[in-house]
């Protein structure tokens, strides 16, 4: 039934039983086989896995119909892998908790709580290129591993308050929790075995989650517990500004956590339940550094592989920080970091962090006449593919943060950050994080092409990734 409501789609031909499985088995080769059928098929086709179908889709009309539907707010099974760890926060809740927590969690995004996480990214960006030092005059270093570390410490501090000096400890067990949680849940999704419920349990995998989770939930169950301890008794209005004097009464930090404007929240008048922010916490904590630290690594790739494009880039942070270039930045020097902001863009453009959106319809969807999407059938948008279509971003291989000067994308071309009602709420977050941590390695170090010359080796996992590391050669550079 499925199928027939489905055929006004191409379908890409497959063999009997496993249907297009085998095409897709590598998990290198996943996107170059997606790319050549996206161009083959216009944007628009299927694929049958055998147990479950896939609609994939990179073109620009189907693709903004879907992210500006109301019936398609639901996200697919995949993300379900993540359900013991995050539980339904934001990322992964059905429509109806998804609507009462995206309107809760708005406000913690908000501009005036933004700014003050700059000193965040400054402390943090100031231990990163203490550690980079070591690095200096090797002709070859992967560069993902510390900006990896330096984004959780962001991350963490920003959402909980707290610091977890991964940066320095990356021993410690929520760390290592951390990262194994996300290679866990990546693995499910592609493997055969573990993703069936059935068979997951005879994995070691599946006792490992259960060690993991017990680890992260207990970290963020304690900072709950603590940070309401510290609270207690006073008499806070729904006000960052009246919290933040909380804080500095109480020793603390100046800065307002997002988890102390969850605990300030209310829903129908009730504080929100600690499960409830521990779910929310943890979401931002894994989309919040995973996402970052992978565009902040691949931005400073691309600028060890485009000189002019770096020379450029460090001419303007010359005239934002002068003479000076170890001053403590402001938010109005990340605003002003425009041609940065570009370089930004360029390098999401050809490295989305994250490379698929998913849904999941939840009731049949009339797309245009005799054309429907069938309730639960799985949506892959493409984003990966998009970016590189070069009908919309003519010569798209090629690294060029001038076009965005020169066109105004529409935002459902360019899209890595999604569109409509769920898109990133992380999205200004993250430009400031990058700007922030980007420009304070520009400023120390010059970036050069590694020797020999890496070629990166994506895979598409939840969040893009290279599999040889991404690899580049760091000097320390002239101010005067
Ligand atoms: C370069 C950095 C980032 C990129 C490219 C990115 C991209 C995205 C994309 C494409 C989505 C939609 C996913 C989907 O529909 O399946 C999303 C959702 C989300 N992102 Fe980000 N993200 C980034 C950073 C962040 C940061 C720093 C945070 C938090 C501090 C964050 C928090 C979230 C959350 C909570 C959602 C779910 C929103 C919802 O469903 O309402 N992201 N992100």
């Amino acid at each position: 039934k499925e199928e027939e409501k489905i055929a006004w789609i191409p379908k890409v031909p497959g063999f009997p039983l496993i249907g297009n499985a085998w095409d897709l088995r590598s998990h290198s080769d996943r996107l170059q086989v997606l790319s050549s059928y996206s161009e083959q098929f216009d944007g628009l086709f299927y694929l049958d896995l055998g147990v479950r179908k896939i609609i994939v889709i990179s073109d620009v009309k189907v693709l903004e119909f879907i992210l500006t539907s109301t019936k398609m707010l639901n996200k697919s099974k995949e993300y379900g892998f993540l359900d013991k760890w995050l539980g339904k926060g934001l990322l992964t809740a059905p429509a109806l908790r998804w609507k009462r927590s995206r309107k809760i969690i708005t406000p913690a995004f908000h501009f005036s709580i933004l700014r003050q996480f700059v000193q965040v990214y400054e402390t943090n960006a100031n231990i990163l290129v203490k550690l980079l030092d070591k690095e200096t005059g090797k002709e070859s270093m992967d560069i993902f591993p510390y900006i990896k570390a330096c984004a959780l410490d962001i991350i963490c501090e920003t959402s909980m308050g707290v610091s977890i000096n991964a940066q320095v400890d990356n021993k410690s067990d929520y760390v290592f929790a951390v990262n194994e949680m996300s290679r866990i849940v990546v693995d499910r999704s592609f493997s055969a075995i573990k993703q069936l419920d059935l068979l997951y349990p005879l994995t070691r995998d599946f006792y490992k989650e259960r060690k993991y989770v017990k680890t992260l939930h207990s970290y963020t169950e304690s900072v709950i517990r603590s940070r309401k301890e510290e609270l207690k008794g006073k008499d806070l209005e729904k006000n960052p500004e009246k919290l933040k004097n909380v804080y500095e009464d109480l020793g603390v930090k100046e800065k307002v956590a997002f988890l102390d404007l969850l605990l300030q929240a209310t829903s129908d008048g009730e504080p929100l339940p600690d499960w409830y922010i521990r779910e929310e916490v943890d979401t931002l904590m894994f989309e919040g550094h995973d996402t970052t630290a992978a565009a902040m690594s691949f931005c400073l790739f691309c600028l060890a592989e485009h000189l002019d494009v770096q020379a450029k880039a460090v001419e303007e942070q010359r005239t934002i920080f002068g003479e000076n270039r170890n001053r403590a930045i402001t938010p109005e020097d990340i605003h002003e970091m425009k041609y940065l902001e570009l370089v930004i863009k360029e390098t999401l453009r050809l490295y989305p962090s994250v490379p698929f959106i998913s849904r999941e319809c939840e009731r049949e969807i009339q797309y245009e006449d005799g054309k429907t999407f069938p309730a639960g059938v799985n949506i892959f948008l493409y984003v990966y593919g998009l970016l590189r279509n070069p009908k919309i971003f003519p010569d798209p291989e090629k690294f060029d943060p001038g076009r965005f000067e020169e066109t105004d994308f529409s935002p459902f071309s360019y899209l890595p950050f999604s569109a409509g009602p769920r898109n990133c709420i992380g999205q200004k977050f993250a430009m400031h994080e990058m700007k922030a941590v980007i420009s304070k390695v520009l400023r120390t170090y010059e970036l050069v092409s590694a020797n020999p010359k890496h070629r990166l080796q994506l895979i598409a996992e939840l969040v893009l990734k290279s599999t040889n590391g991404i690899r580049i050669k760091l000097e320390k550079r002239n101010w005067d």
